[in-house]
């Protein structure tokens, strides 16, 4: 078992480069299947467990990938297996952004069902609606979901209940490939959905109006393969951002996009951090006297719920109440008992949490139940005294490249752990206790 010992007090001062985007790459990977000639090369590839899940999907399908430090190279011009087994998809529920190219350029595609997970149930009903729109047919069964369609999907009018992202790329991608216009209305307008009909406008598709509640998407006849560069990775940016403020440090986050983080800059600077703003990079300069904000996740623009553990930490260090309402999934409060065990004052209400601040964090064994709760208590573990251990690290590297190592070069007291003898457990035990 691996685990990460972070132990608190130390400020966070420099210059730390964030990946591009895990939320990006998974969606053009996925729409690299739709290119019937020419490979797709990818740059700015996170080197992230999510990756290597989705290009084992690919390889299942026989299509070619290869990866050389950050970038993708994608051969799927030949006939490809339009399954896609449980294995991969519950360990990541991305793997259904395979249906809607599946689909689209051959007529078929079987995905095992995404079961729920910690943050919720995560159904895909709005996915499979837009593709029976456009003349699919879906049967789902013995864990699998599985789309014909006789001939091509033919355009249609789609309007989502709920502004998904992953329904508006699985039916953008769709749509890409069918017979005639599709309007997808009330869609996701995250950044990620912009950089996907980038790329699929590169590859010779015809998108508008990505970034904004109405797409429409001129279906064309094939795809090629292409050359595009991912967008840089907006939470990893915020998640950096917070640790800065939470320290009280002084850290430049190269690659942060200001216009992609307006929601987090906004609840920082009411909360008293200041934050300076440059084209492709933000400074974050703590501030000892910070003060609690209420925030209430959303879809994009409003506050990212990928962002929400991150921003309670951060919160249980202000002074005041901080109220953290989570609209965007049903049950992404799991972190809260972890921080309580840090000695966290904070309380859920609702679809809120109560957060009384300033805590006195103390270090203790905690667990991270989601990818962000576990970035949440390492940054947490920065201000608390004493050590912090967190386990459950395949949460963290699905979405995390070298965090730990990008901390400590911030001048974090942090180190990841193979617990193989008991050696390594005894030194665990022994800074816990004296840390109690
Ligand atoms: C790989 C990726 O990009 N993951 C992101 C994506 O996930 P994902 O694409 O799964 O998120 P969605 O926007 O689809 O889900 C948001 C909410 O809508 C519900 N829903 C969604 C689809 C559907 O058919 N029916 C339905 O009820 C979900 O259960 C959830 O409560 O957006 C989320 C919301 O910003 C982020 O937290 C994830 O990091
Ligand atoms: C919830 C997340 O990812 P996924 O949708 O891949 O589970 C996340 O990135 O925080």
């Amino acid at each position: 078992m691996e685990k990460i010992i972070v132990s608190g007090g130390n400020q966070l001062r420099g210059t730390v480069k964030v990946e591009g985007a895990k939320n990006a790459v998974l969606p053009v990977i996925a729409a690299s299947i739709m290119a019937s000639e020419g490979k797709s090369t990818l740059n700015q590839v996170p080197d992230l467990a999510d990756v290597d899940t989705i290009s084992e999907v690919l390889r299942y399908m026989n299509i070619n990938i290869f990866k050389s430090e950050n970038q993708l190279t994608i051969d799927a011009s030949s006939q490809l297996k339009t399954e896609t087994p449980f294995e991969y998809v519950r360990k990541m529920r991305a793997s259904v952004l395979v249906l809607g190219p599946l689909l689209a350029r051959f007529g078929h595609a079987k995905v095992a069902m995404p079961g729920g997970c910690a943050i919720g149930s995560r159904p895909i009903d709005q996915h499979l609606k837009g593709f029976e729109a456009m003349g699919a047919k879906i049967h789902v069964g013995n864990g699998y979901v599985e789309a014909f369609v006789p001939e091509k999907l033919v355009g249609a009018r789609i309007y989502l209940d709920f502004p998904s992202v992953g329904a508006t790329e699985n039916l953008m991608m769709a749509a890409a490939l069918a017979e005639g216009t599709t309007v997808i209305e009330n869609c996701a307008r995250e950044p990620e959905i912009v950089d996907l009909a980038n790329y699929i406008n590169q590859m010779g598709g015809k998108i508008v109006g990505a970034g904004t509640e109405t797409i429409r998407i001129e279906g064309v006849p094939t795809l090629k393969g292409v050359e595009h560069t991912i967008i840089p990775d907006r939470i990893e940016a915020g998640t950096f951002m917070v640790a800065a403020a939470m320290t009280g440090g002084d850290v430049i986050v190269e690659g942060a996009i200001p216009d992609h983080l307006r929601s987090l800059i906004a609840k920082m600077r009411e909360m008293g951090v200041k934050i300076e703003e440059y084209e492709n990079s933000v400074r974050v300069v703590g501030n000892g006297n910070l003060k609690g904000v209420d925030i209430k996740t959303l879809p994009y623009p409003g506050f990212p719920t990928d962002l929400q553990s991150q921003f309670m930490a951060l919160a249980m260090k202000a002074k005041g109440t901080s109220v953290i309402t989570e609209t965007v999934f049903e049950n992404r409060f799991m972190h809260v008992e972890e921080f309580r065990r840090m000695n966290a004052v904070a309380k859920i209400e609702g679809r809120s949490a109560i957060i009384e601040g300033p805590s006195e964090l103390q270090g203790a064994e905690v667990a991270a139940t989601d990818l962000r709760a576990a970035a949440a208590l390492i940054i947490a573990g920065l201000v608390a005294e004493g050590r912090t251990v967190v386990t459950e690290l395949k949460h963290l590297d699905r979405g995390y490249v070298k965090f730990e190592d990008k901390l400590r070069e911030l001048g974090a007291d942090i180190e990841r752990v193979i617990e193989e003898s008991k050696e390594v457990d005894q030194v665990v035990n022994d800074s816990m206790a004296q840390s109690s």
